[in-house]
């Protein structure tokens, strides 16, 4: 699909990527890449808006997790079909989860590793757990596509790869902003660098060599 086709993307009159094409196909799993400021947050934005206007079910993990800070592990994750229902039912949802709402919620914690922090609010928890439970949220979701800014960003690497294997086989396609290569290096077909606005490469993952790295971010 061909989510972007020569836009320019920016805030208020101030560019940050300028004529921005990106086709992404059903089961393509993109990583993108780059340092800080490079503009991955700004074109997952567009990307959200646009595949949200072609009808996509999409899973957010936004970048500062989005929680309910005051809210248990299991209502956030919960959350993550808020729209699927109308108003009635999700009030009753956060009060008071009918057994099947809530056995799935629980298992989607499960699968994060977070059945312990369940009923904990999100608030007391550690940065990394938060994410945990933004993934578990996002997991609940589903959908037809992934969108993640830096979702593995608090965890340590070894259960970032965990996490990311649990993200692939949940979800079809992906587009993810990563800071880890190795973890984008196993998570993804696609990886997109970018510097300063600018798609430095687009390639298969298999492609990606320590060249490219260097100038992404020497
Ligand atoms: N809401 C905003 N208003 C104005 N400028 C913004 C806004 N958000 C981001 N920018 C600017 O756009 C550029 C790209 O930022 P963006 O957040 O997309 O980068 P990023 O690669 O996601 O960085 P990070 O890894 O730090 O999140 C930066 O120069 C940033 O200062």
């Amino acid at each position: 699909m061909q989510l972007l086709d020569g836009v320019d993307l920016g805030y208020g009159g101030t560019p940050v990527l300028a004529g921005v094409r990106l086709h992404v196909a059903p089961g393509e799993r993109v990583a993108l890449l780059g340092r800080s400021g490079s503009g991955k947050s700004t074109l997952l934005s567009a990307l959200h808006g646009a595949a949200a206007g072609r009808g996509m079910r999409i899973a957010l993990v936004p970048q500062d997790a989005a929680l309910v800070p005051q809210l248990s592990a299991l209502r956030n994750v919960l959350m993550g079909r808020l729209d699927d229902h109308g108003a009635w039912r999700n009030l009753r949802t956060l009060v008071r989860p009918a057994a099947p709402d809530r056995a799935a919620a629980l298992a989607d914690l499960d699968r994060v590793g977070l059945t312990p922090q369940a009923d904990a609010r999100v608030e007391s928890l550690s940065g990394g757990q938060k994410q945990r439970v933004a993934l578990a949220r996002a997991l609940h979701r589903g959908g037809d596509l992934i969108l993640g800014d830096e979702p593995l960003s608090a965890v340590d690497p070894r259960h970032a790869q965990e996490l990311a294997a649990l993200l692939r086989a949940a979800f079809p396609t992906a587009i993810l902003a990563l800071h880890d290569v190795a973890v984008a290096r196993a998570f993804a077909t696609r990886v997109i660098g970018l510097k300063q606005g600018v798609f430095l490469f687009d390639l298969p993952v298999d492609q990606l060599d320590a060249s490219r790295i260097e100038a992404l971010y020497g």
